[in-house]
């Protein structure tokens, strides 16, 4: 998803106006400011409107904002000290999953599937709201899986909305259960309510992938996967363009 709305005044671009605007996204350090070694790049990945950008958001600038455009991924870069020491985190947002209808198989684009495999961890989420969004975690797993086949796959599990606890649909327990079968814990959350649970998963996460080195064998093969392209900078090029050619019709016309 695609954020809408007004994060930081001031700091963050806006196209100014009234109703809503693209906001530009947290910008991007340049990448040759990563700290060698010292590198973790995290997907966030799950079903429709589980709140995969607002746990991103909340995470980065501990606020929530609660209106967001469908489905497109952002990548989001900043440096966080993990025990002591300084580690660049890029985290990539995603589409949407999607079950097929046989209920095995995932709608997954292929943006999806070259940042599962530009990634060294994973941030699988569903809502407790929607029991659909969990069902599609196990076959999003086995599809990681497929990508990166052997090594180690640092992955937490996310139960967002903890808020809506009347609207549960996923106990608690089968959240549990699920992250272990998969080698990951699992963190329930709410994006809207309580930043320090959002935090403590992504700086888990981090951690794991920190500690394991990132995926072994993309190292060992000697495979280099360019980084995916932030959508932010060509919504940039496209929103720049649109501004030109409305210049260029409002200065015809004129004439
Ligand atoms: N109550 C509640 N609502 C939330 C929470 N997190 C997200 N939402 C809402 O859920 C909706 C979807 O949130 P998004 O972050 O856009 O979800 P997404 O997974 O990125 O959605 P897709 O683009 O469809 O993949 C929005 O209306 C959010 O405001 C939460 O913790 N609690």
């Amino acid at each position: 998803m695609r954020l809408i709305g007004d994060l930081s005044p001031g700091n963050m671009n806006s196209s100014g106006g009234s109703g809503n605007f693209l906001l530009v996204p947290i910008p991007e350090y340049p990448l040759l400011d990563c700290v060698p070694n010292r590198t973790a790049k995290i997907v966030v990945l799950g079903a429709s409107n589980v709140g995969k950008t607002a746990l991103i958001v909340r995470f980065l600038t501990k606020r929530f904002i609660g209106d967001y455009e469908a489905n497109t991924g952002a990548l989001y870069s900043r440096k966080v000290t993990l025990d002591g020491e300084e580690v660049s985190l890029q985290i990539q947002d995603t589409p949407c999953v999607a079950l097929q209808d046989d209920a095995e198989g995932l709608y997954c684009q292929e943006q999806i599937n070259r940042s599962i495999y530009w990634a060294d961890g994973y941030v699988l989420v569903f809502s407790i709201t929607d029991h659909n969004s969990y069902r599609t975690i196990q076959p999003l797993y086995q599809h990681v899986r497929r990508i990166h086949p052997s090594g180690n796959i640092p992955v937490i599990l996310v139960g967002n909305k903890s808020d809506l606890l009347r609207a549960r649909q996923v106990p608690a327990d089968e959240g549990e259960t699920l992250a272990s079968s998969l080698g990951g814990v699992y963190f329930e959350a709410s994006a809207r309510e309580n930043h320090e649970g959002v935090h403590a998963a992504f700086l888990h996460l981090c951690q794991e992938v920190i500690r394991g080195g990132g995926n072994g064998e993309k190292r060992r093969g000697g495979l280099h996967l360019a980084r995916p392209k932030s959508p932010n900078m060509q919504e940039l090029k496209r929103r720049f363009r649109q501004v030109l050619s409305s210049k260029v019709k409002s200065s015809s016309s004129a004439l």
